[in-house]
């Protein structure tokens, strides 16, 4: 009970009572993403190894559901920030192979089909007689985890280390890619600027000069922008070893979710 009251404290405090979001955790490797992720999920400050494979954490109780995907943030995987909010093309291919599989495996190919239209079923053929059932297996369970990673983007939150000034051109590089992609048009974005508690960190109005983002922010506390057709984007500064700043930054989030 205790611990019910508990989730049901953190969410509610960070605005995420009774929503069912999806949310991505972006930025550049050591920005603390997965240290929000943990501190998060269980209030502790845990030291993490750099993040090698994409990992989520969800947390659900009764109607609360906040699932985040934190998919690590040096060079390698940064290419495959796109993949997880765009894999749909890669996700119906897999449908048409497993189908084919499937198909094929029960004799349906062979025994309906004209001869013109077995031919293009010929590399659903050749995977049959090349996957054993484990592969079967794992294909399948490949494309339940592709399902869950292409239902759209609730929103993204892009940490940035407000520490490591020399890194602030990448980091708005990458932003900037982020906010310019399609896929992501009109997904709320909430940057924290994080590790304020070391001394000499950027400043909000530093981060939000060297981010480019000084006038394309879209204001604090409640501001509807339902029939305006603009993006929410907000800059907040945080620092999560001291549990400081990033409530707001969700609190301001959630209106949009
Ligand atoms: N001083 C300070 N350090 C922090 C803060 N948040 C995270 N860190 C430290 O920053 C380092 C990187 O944190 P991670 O959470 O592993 O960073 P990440 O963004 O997940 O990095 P990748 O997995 O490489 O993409 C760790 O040593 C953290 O302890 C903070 O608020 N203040
Ligand atoms: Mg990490």
């Amino acid at each position: 009970m205790f611990l019910l009251d508990w989730f049901y404290g953190v969410l509610a405090s960070l605005g995420l009572w009774q929503k069912e979001a999806k949310i991505l955790f972006l930025g550049l490797d050591n920005s603390g993403k997965t240290t929000l992720l943990f501190m998060l999920k269980d209030e502790r400050l845990v030291q993490h190894q750099p993040t090698q494979y994409p990992t989520s954490e969800e947390l659900s109780i009764g109607n609360i559901k906040f699932k985040a995907f934190d998919l690590g943030g040096h060079q390698i995987a940064r290419r495959v920030w796109k993949d997880y909010y765009a894999k749909l093309i890669s996700l119906c291919l897999q449908v048409a192979i497993i189908f084919g599989y499937l198909s094929s495996s029960f004799g349906f190919v062979e025994l309906s089909l004209d001869c013109n239209t077995k031919f293009l079923f010929l590399p659903c053929l050749v995977v049959r007689t090349s996957w054993n059932l484990d592969m079967l297996t794992e294909q399948v369970l490949t494309m339940f985890d592709w399902i869950a990673f292409i239902i759209p983007v609730d929103a993204v939150v892009y940490l940035v280390d407000a520490y490591d000034k020399e890194r602030f051109a990448e980091s708005k590089q990458e932003l900037d890619a982020l906010l310019a992609d399609e896929a992501l048009a009109n997904v709320p974005f909430l940057v924290l600027g994080n590790k304020i508690d070391i001394p000499y960190a950027a400043s909000e109005e530093e981060l939000r000069y060297y981010l480019g983002l000084a006038n394309f922010t879209t204001g604090k506390g409640k501001v509807n922008l339902e029939d305006s057709n603009v993006r929410p984007l907000e800059v907040f500064m945080c620092s999560i070893v001291r549990k400081m700043g990033y409530g707001e930054g969700f609190r301001w989030l959630s209106q949009y979710i």
